[in-house]
C-alpha cells in the first residue's frame, strides 16, 4: 500500500473571513504589527488552497484554531500551526508572541485520527463497537467480527457467511474503511448467512481462514534486497561490541522483518507532524513497531505533512536539532530504568535505532522518479514497538487515570525536560479483565532539549499531579544519578552534547530536590514550564541567576554548585501544604 499523506475533511466555507478575503502572494517577511492591529495571515495546508485568515495580532492561536474550525471543520485540538519552524504549541499564547505579523504564512498540520469508530448491529439489535484503521479493509472487519468475545464462540459467524451492510448497499470485502466510512459513528448492518460445512471448517482450522480472506497486500512478496532492518549502533566501536539488543528490541526487529518479508509493508499513520509508520507482522493483521525515519520528522527534507526544511537546523522546539528525534527517542528508552524485571518505570516502550528499507517510506527527491524506480534507500530512524491501545489521553477526561500511572509519567517528563508531552503522546491501555488501565508514554523525540524554553506537560491539569509520590516512585528518584545516566547515553552512542548533559543535569536536580522536600510533580513540574509564553520558567530564571554567577563559563562543577544553592533556595518557597488534591 502506497503511503498516504494526510487528506482533510473539509466542511462547505462558511463565507466568513476565510473564504472572502481577496487573495494576495503570501510572504514570509515580517511587517510589524501592534498589540491590536488587524494582520492577514495565511494558513497553509497540504492538498489545501492558501486560506487568507484576518486575526489581531492580540488573538490566542486557541482563536484562530477556533476560526479554523468553524471554516474548515476540523476541531481545534486536531491542529498543529507551525510558524517560522517553532511549533505555536501554548493555546493561549498570543499570536504576536510568536513573532507572527501581517503577511505571513502559517502551516497547518491536521491529525487525522488512525482509528475510525464503527458501529456494527446485528438484525437482533445486538450493537458492537469498533476501532478500525481506515486503511484497513471490509474483509479485516469481518475478521474482527468472527473473533469478537462479545459474541458467543457458538455464534460467531466465519466473515463467510458475514454480510455486511451500509446504507442499504453490500460492502465489498476489498473495500477500505477510509473509502466507505467517510467519519466517524458509520453504522453498519451485519447480516448472517450460516453454513454448515464453514462452522466445520473453521473449527478445524481458523488461523488458515483468517489468512486467506485478508485482501490487502495479498500476493505483493517484495524481494528480499528491497526490505530489511539494521539495528545501528552509534560511536566507538568498541563499546558498540558490548551492547546487546534487548531481547524485546530483537523480537520486535524479527517480527517487523517477517511482516515485510510476507508483502505487508508498513502503513504510514494518518497522525503525527512527521512520518511515521506501522510496521505488520507476518499475518499483517497486528500492528508490531512504529518506524520514524530521521529524514521525514519535522522540518526535515523529506517530512511529508509540508512543514518547510528547517533554515536554521532547529526542530519544532527550542533547542532540539532536526534530524535527532530518533536519537531522543531511544535515549528516553535507555534511561526509563526498570525498577524489576524488564519494563522501564515509566514504561516506555522498546526503542531502538535502526536502519530500515521499504519502498513504502517517502522516498528522497532524486530517488522519487517514475520512470526509473531505483531502489528504495535505506532510512535511519527509530523503531518503537507498538503497543495496542484503546486511544491516547486526548480521547478521555483525566479523571479516570491511577495516580500511580500519572507519577510513573510525570517522573520521566521532568527528568527529560520534555517539551512535548501532550496529552495526545499517553497511550491508554485497558487490562483484559476489564478492570484498571495503564498509560503509556509515547513520542519522545523532543526530550532532554538544550534549553527549558518549550517545555510543557499536559498533565499539570489533572488532579493527579497534586497528590503526593509514593514509596515506590520516592525510591526511584532517589536511585537516579544524571552522571550515570550521560555515561549510560555515551555507551550506547550518542555523544550528548554538553547543553543536553546539563539539561539533564538541572532536571534531575530538581526532581531529586523536590522529592526530597515531600513536593509534589504539580509543584516541581510548574517550576519546568512556563506560565506564558513570553514569562521565563523559574527553572530558566535559575539557571540564568547560576550562568550569571562568577567562575561557572567553563567548570560545570561550579555551576551546578551555583544551580543546587539557587534551586534550594527557590524551593524551600514553596509550601508542600499546596500540594493538595483540588
Ligand atoms: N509505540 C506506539 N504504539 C502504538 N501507537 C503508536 C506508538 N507510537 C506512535 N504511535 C501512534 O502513531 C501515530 C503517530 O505517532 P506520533 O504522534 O508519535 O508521531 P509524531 O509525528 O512524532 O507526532 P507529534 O506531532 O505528536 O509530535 C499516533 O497515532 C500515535 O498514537
Amino acid at each position: 500500500m502506497s503511503p498516504a499523506g494526510p487528506t482533510v475533511i473539509c466542511a462547505a466555507r462558511d463565507g466568513g473571513d476565510l473564504g472572502l478575503l481577496p487573495l494576495r502572494p503570501p510572504s514570509s517577511s515580517s511587517a510589524s504589527a501592534s498589540a491590536g492591529a488587524a494582520i492577514m495571515i495565511y494558513l497553509t495546508a497540504p492538498g489545501l488552497a492558501v486560506m487568507p485568515m484576518r486575526v489581531m495580532a492580540s488573538d490566542s492561536i486557541a482563536s484562530v484554531k477556533l476560526r479554523v474550525q468553524t471554516s474548515r471543520g476540523v476541531t481545534a485540538r486536531k491542529q498543529k500551526l507551525v510558524f517560522d519552524g517553532r511549533e505555536l504549541a501554548r493555546d493561549d499564547g498570543r499570536i504576536r508572541d510568536y513573532g507572527v505579523a501581517d503577511g505571513n504564512v502559517v502551516h497547518l498540520v491536521i491529525r487525522i485520527p488512525d482509528l475510525r469508530l464503527i458501529t456494527v448491529e446485528t438484525v437482533q439489535g445486538g450493537k458492537f463497537r469498533f476501532r478500525v484503521e481506515p486503511g484497513r479493509t471490509v474483509g479485516y472487519v469481518k475478521q474482527q467480527i468472527a473473533k469478537d468475545r462479545r459474541l458467543h464462540p457458538t455464534t460467531r459467524p466465519d466473515p463467510d457467511e458475514q454480510r455486511l451492510v451500509l446504507e442499504g448497499e453490500d460492502l465489498d470485502d476489498r473495500h477500505l474503511i477510509h473509502d466507505v466510512c467517510r467519519a466517524d459513528g458509520a453504522v453498519i448492518h451485519l447480516l448472517v448467512q450460516r453454513s454448515s460445512s464453514k462452522i466445520s471448517a473453521t473449527e478445524a482450522d481458523d488461523d488458515g481462514f483468517e489468512v486467506s480472506i485478508v485482501a490487502r497486500d495479498a500476493g505483493q512478496q517484495l524481494p528480499r534486497r528491497d526490505v530489511g532492518i539494521e539495528p545501528v549502533v552509534v560511536g566507538d566501536p568498541k563499546a558498540a561490541a558490548q551492547q546487546k539488543l534487548p531481547s524485546a528490541v530483537r523480537d520486535m526487529i524479527d517480527a517487523a522483518v517477517a511482516g515485510m518479508e510476507k508483502g505487508n509493508a508498513p502503513i504510514m499513520s494518518s497522525e503525527g507532524t512527521g512520518g511515521a509508520y506501522f510496521m505488520q507482522d507476518a499475518t499483517g493483521h497486528r500492528h508490531v513497531a512504529v518506524f520514524k525515519p530521521a529524514d521525514e520528522e519535522p522540518m526535515a527534507a523529506n517530512n511529508p505533512r509540508g512543514l518547510p526544511v528547517s533554515s536554521t537546523g532547529e526542530g519544532l522546539k527550542k533547542g532540539t536539532r532536526v534530524g535527532e528525534g530518533a536519537l531522543r527517542e531511544v535515549a528516553a528508552y535507555i534511561l526509563d530504568h526498570p525498577r524489576d524485571g524488564a519494563t522501564g518505570f515509566a514504561g516506555v516502550p522498546p526503542t531502538a535505532l535502526v536502519r530500515c528499507t521499504h519502498k513504502a517510506f517517502r522516498q528522497p527527491l532524486d530517488q522519487a522518479s517514475p520512470l526509473a524506480a531505483p531502489p528504495p534507500v535505506p532510512k535511519l530512524g527509530s523503531m518503537q514497538a507498538f503497543v495496542s491501545n484503546c486511544g491516547s489521553c486526548e480521547d478521555m477526561g483525566p479523571r479516570a487515570f491511577p495516580v500511580h500511572e500519572v507519577h510513573k509519567i510525570c517522573v520521566l517528563d521532568i527528568r527529560l525536560a520534555n517539551a512535548d508531552r501532550h496529552a495526545g503522546n499517553i497511550l491508554v491501555c485497558k487490562h483484559d479483565d476489564g478492570d484498571g488501565m495503564s498509560l503509556v508514554p509515547i513520542d519522545h523525540g523532543y526530550c532532554l532539549p538544550e534549553s527549558f524554553e518549550d517545555c510543557t506537560f499536559e498533565w499539570l491539569y489533572w488532579p493527579q499531579c497534586r497528590e503526593p509520590f509514593g514509596e515506590e516512585t520516592v525510591e526511584y528518584v532517589r536511585s537516579l544519578d544524571a552522571e550515570e545516566d550521560i555515561a549510560m547515553l555515551r555507551l550506547h552512542g550518542w555523544e550528548v552534547s554538553r547543553e543536553c548533559a546539563r539539561t539533564l543535569r538541572v532536571a534531575t536536580m530538581l526532581l531529586k530536590k523536590g522529592v526530597e522536600r515531600g513536593l509534589t510533580a504539580f509543584h516541581i513540574g510548574s517550576v519546568l514550564c512556563r506560565e506564558t509564553l513570553t514569562k521565563e520558567s523559574a527553572i530558566e530564571e535559575i539557571v540564568r541567576e547560576a550562568e550569571g554567577a562568577g567562575g561557572c563559563d567553563d567548570d560545570e562543577t561550579a555551576f551546578l554548585q551555583a544551580v543546587s544553592e539557587i534551586m534550594d533556595r527557590r524551593l524551600d518557597e514553596i509550601s508542600p501544604l499546596g500540594a493538595k488534591v483540588i
